[in-house]
């Protein structure tokens, strides 16, 4: 695995097309693209590294597969009401079918299926308390309790995050927002700003690899049937607009964020972070993308076989 690793690095760090960092998150505008780092971490508690695997990033929208993870154990089905689990086919951020579909987000992973998801598992608590869950959350599935927030990223997203108010109003215009903007934003501007390194993101994903159960920690954290359907959104709407292409190359749940993290499970096998900041024009990793791609194609690890 080891070599694995080091072959793919060698690969991705010759590579001259490194993508885009985002530009709207002023924060993010400056992170150099030249960087990149890969994680596997096995359910019998081995971990492989190559590259920058141990440089903090924004997960960003990494951080939904894990406020969906609490609203489902929150709320159970009962988040189904708020969100819907279908394939948007439009970009991360876009309002469009919000207004033919009643408010209703056809996805927890699209920005406005996670601002509903962040609302629901709020239930009246205050911004700080909800984050303070999340964190917990987080660092009880990663086994690490160093993770924080990047306060910086998050007061960036604010100063920029007029798209997110206005989906975040146009749902409480359809009464699909039960807390008050200004806070639900909040609290989603901080969760998608936690900062991990691919070593603490892919050790974070072992639950989803092991039917619920952190086999390196030895703790369940969800059943075995949650872990199966996360995954499952994982792979139908985890790169927005772009899963069908992540689907035919990767063939692996995946969740991506805008930081150029991608978490991605390989069911039974492992978990798998890597992070190229640099983005396509769908905004999902570009070279991490390409990273995931040749390491299926050395391992076999993808769900659909060789
Ligand atoms: N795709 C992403 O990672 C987007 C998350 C980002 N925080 C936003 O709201 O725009």
């Amino acid at each position: 695995m080891q070599d694995i690793l080091n072959d793919i690095c060698k690969t991705i760090t010759a590579e001259p097309n490194k993508g885009k960092v985002a530009s709207y998150i002023p924060e993010l505008a400056c992170i150099d693209p030249e960087q990149f780092g890969i994680s596997v971490a096995l359910p019998d508690g081995q971990v492989f590294n190559a590259g920058s695997a141990h440089q903090l990033f924004s997960i960003q929208s990494i951080s939904k597969v894990f406020t969906l993870t609490i609203a489902l154990g929150k709320l159970g089905d009962a988040i189904w009401s708020r969100v819907g689990r279908e394939p948007s086919g439009d970009p991360f951020n876009s309002i469009v079918q919000l207004e033919h579909e009643g408010g209703k987000p056809r996805n927890p992973f699209i920005n406005a299926g996670a601002i509903a998801v962040t609302d629901a598992i709020m239930m009246g608590h205050k911004p700080r308390e909800t984050l303070g869950e999340i964190l917990q959350f987080v660092r009880f599935i990663a086994d690490d309790n160093s993770i924080g927030i990047d306060e910086k990223v998050a007061q960036s997203e604010k100063l920029t995050g007029d798209r997110n108010a206005s989906l975040a109003h146009f749902m409480a215009a359809f009464g699909n927002l039960k807390n008050p903007v200004e806070q639900v934003l909040g609290t989603y501007f901080h969760h998608c700003s936690i900062s991990m390194s691919c070593e603490q993101l892919a050790q974070a994903g072992l639950f989803l690899v092991s039917d619920g159960i952190n086999e390196s920690t030895g703790f369940r954290v969800v059943s075995a049937q949650r872990a199966r359907r996360i995954n499952s959104l994982m792979m139908m709407c985890g790169h927005y607009d772009g899963s069908g292409e992540f689907a035919y190359r990767v063939g692996l749940p995946g969740k991506s964020g805008v930081g150029g993290g991608i978490l991605a499970i390989a069911p039974g096998k492992a978990s798998i972070a890597v992070w190229s900041p640099g983005l396509d024009s769908i905004g999902n990793s570009k070279l991490g993308t390409q990273a995931l791609e040749l390491l299926v194609q050395k391992t076999g690890w993808s769900i659909f076989g060789h």
